[in-house]
């Protein structure tokens, strides 16, 4: 009850611009179901108030009521005023206060004490000053974003390398401190005064004169003895893994024979109960009682409350058929018992995130709700397993439509069914933009297999914001993101990055020719389904560009062509020159606009190839392109 106080007393600090938007923030509903807290056995330990145009101030001494608080965002509002006293947060793990109207000084002591600090994003404010001394100092710091502002004077000396530290577009000066000549020179970018490494130009005087110590002697004493100490604590450290190593190497063994001793092919439920399936139809009652007894104890986290409550065995329980494997495991289709048919998706790869960071992201795809995207249900979450669970959709994915129907005999999709689904890809993309600023590329991993067609042939997007809960390495090997011409040669990923991947998307869905079967993208080839249409495009009506099963195009080579131009220029190599991803939709609504004003041939090419049944088509509704 106390936290519930709590939490009303600071909601009573803010205002609140989205309509309706902490409506649920009230003491007839249980506290952990408010919309943006986060929860772990019924103690607060995250808020999460992201996009509800918030103003006013925040309360920090309310929140001090709050003993389990670990994690706050705030990102995407319109907060400013004096720098809250976060400090009275002591145990506070996270914090993001990025894209808001902060146009003040931070005090120098306003991060003092704050031990448990990994995480700070203040980036896309109006911060002005310098640094704070005491947030160099910060312990634990691994990420910090102060990119955006306009903060001044010198970076200060960091106690240690921050995991990720992103200073760009500020107004710093002065040489970057030796700790982090070894970070990537664009996080330095746009300070206009900052000098050394990483970045090329030297310092002139006066910072040449930079911060050589005055006691050479007692320096190299003292250096001594660090490194003594760190031999020792390096040792202790060996020590201590070899010994946990051998402990759980020791339960390990014990844990499998004990497992082995049931009848019954594996020792992790769920995979028990999910390889069982992946042999055909298979029901819950022909899986061993271990896998039985231990579904019991797993539990779904819902992120959405719309579809009843069921449990993992229920999914399970259901006959279950695979809808195929991609990188990251494979999807299962599955029937509920209320008729609801769910899919479960298994991920590998996904231990770049602790539990509460994972939960965290979660909570945040939870909350997106546009039309074209694919909500996640709910979630299962153990070290060593995740899986989501989403709709069945039912038409399957566009990747199948493109490429898979013909073999099938079946009708493949025609123009306006075509661009409806760039169209509302594209608008799906814009509202992952806009509502996941923070991530380097919101969507990360856009391609034909993850989108998804509903009834009516609309657009779903999955597999969204997966970034930054994917291992590194993974992700480089199997993410779209990582296979543009950006992170090829210069090892980056940007918002453009999913520009390019809807630029390859649209050209995908014009020409049909399936963007992998290209050489694989690599350093030395620039083979792509982008460069092989710059280099067939003749700049007019090219047919044998564009796919033979979209069937008649009569009266419509004018906006093909334009789709395709759209298409290049959200391929161009040169992240600069390539369009964004408000310029690429903005652009297929100009093609809109300019159909309604104009003809009205697109709806009569359109109605005659639907009369003649010759194309699958979208229903009337659906070609209500506005
Ligand atoms: N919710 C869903 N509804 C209908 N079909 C789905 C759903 N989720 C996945 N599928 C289908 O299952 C197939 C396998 O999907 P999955 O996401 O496992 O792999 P992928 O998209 O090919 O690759 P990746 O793992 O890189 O995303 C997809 O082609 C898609 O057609």
């Amino acid at each position: 009850a106390s936290e519930t106080e709590s939490l009303l007393k600071f909601k009573n600090s803010l205002v609140i611009g989205r309509e309706n938007g902490l409506k649920s923030w009230h003491r007839r509903n249980p506290t952990c179901k408010w919309i943006g807290v986060l929860c772990d056995r019924g103690f607060v330990w995250g808020l999460q108030l992201e996009n509800f145009e918030l103003s006013g101030y925040l309360d920090i001494e309310a929140l001090t009521g709050l003993k389990s608080l670990r994690s706050l965002s705030f990102m995407n509002n319109k907060l400013g005023g004096p720098f809250p006293e976060f400090k009275k947060l002591v145990a506070l793990k996270s914090l993001y206060l990025s894209n808001n109207q902060f146009d003040v000084k931070i005090p120098k002591d306003a991060f003092d004490g704050m031990g448990w600090l990994k995480k700070l994003h203040l980036e896309h404010n109006k911060f002005r000053g310098e640094i704070p001394a005491s947030l160099a100092n910060s312990p634990k710091l691994l990420e910090l974003r102060l990119d955006g502002n306009r903060f001044t004077g010198q970076i200060p000396e960091f106690t240690h390398k921050p995991h990720m530290l992103n200073l760009s577009n500020n107004a710093l000066a002065g040489p970057i401190p030796k700790i982090l000549s070894t970070m990537d020179p664009k996080f330095f970018e746009g300070n206009n005064g900052l000098c050394e490494k990483p970045l090329d130009t030297k310092c002139s005087s006066p910072y040449s004169l930079s911060p050589e110590p005055k006691d050479n002697s007692k320096k190299k004493s003292s250096m001594f003895l660090y490194i003594v100490a760190a031999v020792v604590a390096a040792l202790a450290v060996i020590l201590i893994i070899i010994g946990v190593i051998i402990f759980l190497n020791h339960r390990r063994k014990k844990k499998q024979s004990l497992l082995t001793a049931e009848p019954g092919p594996s020792s992790l439920q769920l995979r028990a109960g999910i390889q069982e399936s992946e042999k055909g139809q298979s029901s819950y009652h022909s899986q061993n009682r271990a896998a039985k007894r231990m579904i019991h104890t797993t539990k779904l986290s819902f992120l959405r409350d719309d579809k009843g409550k069921f449990e993992l065995q229920d999914l399970l329980k259901a006959s279950a058929e695979i809808l195929g494997s991609g990188c990251f495991g494979a999807s299962y289709k599955t029937l509920l018992s209320n008729g609801s048919l769910m899919v479960v998706k298994r991920f590998k790869h996904m231990n770049n995130a602790g539990t509460e960071e994972f939960q965290e992201h979660m909570k945040r795809l939870g909350r997106l709700n546009h039309e074209n995207l694919l909500p996640i249900v709910a979630y299962y979450y153990k070290k060593e397993e995740k899986l989501f669970v989403s709709d069945f959709v039912g038409k399957g994915s566009l990747a199948a439509h493109l490429h898979g129907h013909k073999s099938l005999g079946q009708p493949s999709l025609d123009w306006p069914t075509r661009f409806n689904i760039v169209k509302g890809v594209g608008q799906g993309l814009l509202y992952l933009h806009k509502n996941l600023p923070s991530l380097m590329a919101p969507h990360g991993h856009l391609k034909s297999s993850n989108v998804l067609l509903n009834e009516n042939f609309e657009p779903l997007l999955m597999d969204y914001g997966l970034i930054p809960m994917i291992n590194e390495e993974s992700a480089q090997e199997l993410m779209v993101a990582y296979k543009s011409p950006e992170y090829l040669k210069q090892s980056r990923v940007t918002k453009k990055t999913d520009v390019w991947g809807l630029g390859v998307l649209i050209l995908e869905i014009l020409t049909g020719k399936i963007p992998e079967s290209f050489p694989q993208n690599s350093k030395d080839s620039e083979e792509d389904l982008a460069s092989w249409v710059k280099s067939s495009f003749r700049g007019e009506w090219t047919p044998e560009l564009f796919d033979q099963e979209m069937g008649k195009t009569n009266n419509c080579e004018a906006e093909i062509l334009k789709l395709l131009r759209i298409g290049l220029s959200c391929c161009e190599v040169d992240v600069e020159k390539r369009l964004d991803i408000r310029e690429a939709v903005e652009k297929m609504e100009d093609l809109i606009k300019e159909r309604e004003q104009g003809d009205d041939d697109f709806y009569s090419t359109y109605a005659s190839e639907a009369d003649g049944g010759s194309s699958r088509g979208v229903s009337s509704e659906a070609i209500n392109l506005s």
